[in-house]
Parts: C-alpha cells; sequence; structure tokens
C-alpha cells in the first residue's frame, strides 16, 4: 500500500512537529490497511480525532456556534460517497464511505445524513474544544437575525484552514477522500469544496488527489478533477500536483494545496499557502 496524507494548506501551524508527528501516525496506520478505502478512511479518522486539525475534533466554527463536517471519498471505479453540513460528526469520512457503499447516491446533506450516519453507530458527539469555543468567542459573533449584518460579519472574518485528506493506492486501485470542518465562521449550512466530486477529492484509473484551501475558489475550478487530469495526461504526479496549483493561482488568485498519487504509487504534492504538511508511507 502506498499513502500519502495532508494537514491541510494554510498558515504556518502553532505546532508543526506534533502535527507532523499525528500525520506519520496516520500515515503508518493507513499504509497496514487492507485495501486503498480501508486505508485512506483509517488515516482520516485518525486526524479527525486530532483537535490540532480542522476535521472531526477541533473543526471549523460555523457563524451560529456550530461545528458541521463534510467528507468525500471516491475510488478508480468511480465510486464515490459524500457527506456535508453534519453538526456534531466526528468521522465524516466514515459516512462518506457508507454512502458510497450502501446507497445508490453520491451526497447525502444535513440532519438526514447525521440521522443515517447514526444507523451505522457514528453518532453525534461535542466537536468543539476549549481553544476553538475561545477563538469563536473571541470574534465577537453576531446576535442579530439580520441577514445583512450576519453577512457582514461573516464576509470580514470567513477564512482558516487544516482539513485533512489521503490519497491511498495499492496494486492499480486507487481511492482519494477528504474531511473538514470547513471554514471558519461561514454562514450556517455552507458547503465548500470536500464533498463536491472532483473539487475537494477525485480518483480514475490514473490516480487520486485531495484538495485543501479556499474551498469556494477549488470548486469553482474543481481542483482535484485537474490535478488527475493532468496524471491521465501522463504528468509525473510532482508536475501535476504542481502545475494544477500554478493554474489554480493563475485562474483565482487564490491559495490552495494538493496531494497526488498516481497508479503505479509515486506520489506529488504542491501548495501555494504559507504552509501544508504532508507525510507518505508505502
Ligand atoms: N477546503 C476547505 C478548507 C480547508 O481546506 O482547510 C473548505 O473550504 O471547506
Amino acid at each position: 500500500m502506498q499513502l500519502i496524507v495532508h494537514g491541510g494548506a494554510g498558515d504556518e501551524p502553532d505546532e508543526p512537529d506534533r502535527r507532523q508527528s499525528v500525520l506519520d501516525e496516520a500515515a503508518a496506520i493507513g499504509a497496514d490497511a487492507t485495501t486503498p478505502v480501508d486505508a485512506v478512511v483509517s488515516a482520516i479518522d485518525i486526524l479527525e480525532a486530532d483537535p490540532r486539525f480542522n476535521a472531526g475534533i477541533g473543526g471549523a466554527i460555523q457563524a451560529d456556534g456550530v461545528v458541521r463536517t463534510d467528507a468525500g471519498i471516491m475510488t478508480d471505479e468511480r465510486e464515490a460517497g459524500a457527506a456535508c453540513s453534519m453538526p456534531g460528526v466526528r468521522h465524516a469520512v466514515g459516512v462518506a464511505r457508507h454512502i458510497m457503499e450502501e446507497t445508490p447516491h453520491v451526497l447525502l446533506a444535513g440532519e438526514h445524513a447525521v440521522s443515517f450516519a447514526e444507523g451505522f453507530g457514528i453518532v453525534p458527539e461535542e466537536l468543539t474544544t476549549e481553544r476553538t469555543r475561545e477563538r469563536f468567542r473571541a470574534a465577537d459573533p453576531p446576535e442579530t437575525d439580520e441577514i445583512g449584518e450576519r453577512v457582514e460579519w461573516v464576509r470580514e472574518r470567513f477564512g482558516g484552514a487544516d482539513t485533512v485528506g489521503a490519497v491511498a493506492v495499492d496494486e492499480g486501485h486507487v481511492a482519494a477522500a477528504t474531511s473538514t470542518g470547513g471554514r471558519w465562521f461561514a454562514l450556517a449550512g455552507r458547503v465548500g469544496d470536500v464533498p463536491q466530486i472532483g473539487c475537494g477529492f477525485y480518483a480514475s484509473p490514473a490516480g487520486g488527489a485531495s484538495a485543501t484551501g479556499a474551498g469556494e475558489d477549488i470548486a469553482r475550478t474543481t481542483l482535484a478533477r485537474e490535478a488527475v487530469r493532468r496524471l491521465e495526461d501522463g504528468e509525473h504526479p510532482t508536475d501535476a500536483a504542481a502545475n494544477a496549483i500554478d493554474e489554480f493561482e493563475r485562474l483565482t488568485g487564490s491559495t490552495a494545496g494538493v496531494i497526488v498519487l498516481d497508479e503505479s504509487g509515486q506520489t506529488g504534492s504542491a501548495y501555494n499557502s504559507a504552509a501544508m504538511q504532508t507525510s507518505t508511507d508505502f
């Protein structure tokens, strides 16, 4: 099994060494799995449980004070599943996997996605931490229901990073997945790139990609699809990642990162933010 994981494209992290060791542990656990789907789900499960990353526990808080999670997963056989806007759901990528494997759908949303998750034993829990609650309080959340004022508050503060993702390959089979709490101070119910096929994640027989960064811009440019398209055109994963990010920057002027793994197990990654931590295991 070849596996690459990322911990989000964004600013320099506060605890880079500690985060790197969690990413390394996630990569090692994922690489021990027996299938690429198991590999990306088990690697991301570790990261969703760690409050240093913006997925599961410690995820970004939306403007109404609630953490809502999104995730997506896809294989080289074009099986795909995603779930979005799930209050309190830590293991979002597990829900995406069940949607892929158990339903005829590719995306479930909100309270219905949470009920579906509960049927598989994934129950809502407290996802805020003292650190994230303090950050939310310090942003002086609006008490008004007036939409204009709420949108103005969101516009002034919306941002953030540290989403997680993984791509795994074993004997030519590929899985790619991404999981997030979204971006900080978004309007309640906002959904970014992460659960949208081809935006936050994508896989084809040529390889897979997981993206991170400014979700609206990633969605507008289908970043993960563009990275995999470059693999399909014969680019090395290093070039596919770098060229996809160059093109993203040219089109949007925004920041993002992407990890790429081709079907032969070669990895690549690129970002134009200040930092993006990754780990690989074979
Ligand atoms: N792309 C994620 C955020 C991130 O990558 O950190 C989102 O917009 O929801």
